[in-house]
């Protein structure tokens, strides 16, 4: 579904990605991580189509992003972005209709089940007559996360259609903000549209949000692609020391089938044995 080879943006007179390329399949959840400044948002608006001055190919669904009708990407990605500012007092309702003007101005039948369906997924259907600015920050993602939402859906139901190979979804930190259940809400939300064939690739922060829900991994330091592979190949405390510049545990999960991330401020942890052990391996 997505195929990029050897991206290298220059902003100003800086290099911002070096060279990165990558490949991820329909229906897969990827997430992109890297320590602040590493390229990940420059690298979701690469694939985006935000930058038009990019080297390399970015190729989606066989079309190579470049040749593509701007009408056209916005029908197949939908885009959360990074602080997205609406100081407008727009309702709620209005901004996540904005999802859905992609399609046209004039808002059928259909489209508006869509975006009710969007405002009751993200739990912000009590809001819709609130005007956006008034909202909490939590709220104002969840409430961004249904104007995607209501972007990308072909129907007024989660599972009513098979999107593999026709749809994208870019999010930039999604759950910043957002409480932990509302970040569970959000990534499960993620997974639900993945199972569906849609391709998603977050930008996420989050060790241990990112080691739940990530089938595939991609891991930036200063513009490059450092890492790639599933959480168990990616999350290693070298990895994770020569990425971010700390000390890591990397421990099974009592309950859960994937790793947990513990950093060195747990003191004394690097004194276990158990624990030294395992990082040995
Ligand atoms: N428009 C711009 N002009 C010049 N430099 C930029 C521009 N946008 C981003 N950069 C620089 O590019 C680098 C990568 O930025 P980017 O936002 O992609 O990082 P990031 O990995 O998403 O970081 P964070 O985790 O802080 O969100 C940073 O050094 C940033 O200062």
């Amino acid at each position: 579904m997505l195929r990029v080879k050897d991206i290298s943006l220059t902003l100003g007179k800086t290099g911002i990605l070096n060279k990165v390329s990558l490949e991820a399949g329909a229906g897969e959840l990827c997430v992109i991580m890297g320590a602040n400044g590493a390229g990940k948002s420059s690298l979701l608006k690469v694939i985006a189509g935000e930058y038009a001055h990019y080297r390399g190919s970015v190729n989606i669904a066989g079309n190579e992003l470049r040749n593509m009708p701007v009408a056209e990407q916005a029908r197949t990605r939908a885009v959360l972005s990074q602080q997205l500012s609406l100081n407008q007092p727009f309702p709620v309702i209005d901004v996540v209709s904005m999802g859905r003007f992609v399609y046209g101005s004039y808002l059928s039948v259909p489209d508006k089940e869509i975006i009710t369906c969007a405002l009751k997924t993200m739990q912000v259907y009590n809001l819709k007559d609130r005007a956006y600015p008034t909202l909490s920050g939590g709220q104002k993602q969840r409430v961004q996360m249904a104007r995607v939402l209501a972007q990308l859906l072909e129907e007024p139901d989660l599972y009513a259609a098979n999107y593999a190979g026709k749809k994208m979804l870019l999010l930039d930190e999604p759950v910043t903000g957002m409480d932990i259940l509302h970040q569970q809400l959000a990534l499960q939300l993620a997974t639900t549209l993945a199972a569906q064939g849609v391709l998603v690739i977050a930008v996420l922060h989050d060790f241990q949000l990112a080691a739940a829900y990530a089938r595939r991994l991609f891991l930036l330091k200063d513009g490059s692609l450092y890492a790639t592979g599933s959480v168990e190949e990616v999350f290693t405390p070298q990895h994770i020391k020569h990425c971010f510049g700390v000390d890591v545990a990397v421990l099974q999960h009592p309950h859960c089938n994937y790793p947990l991330v513990v950093s060195a401020a747990a003191a004394g942890l690097f004194q276990s044995p158990a624990v030294m052990a395992i990082n040995e391996l």
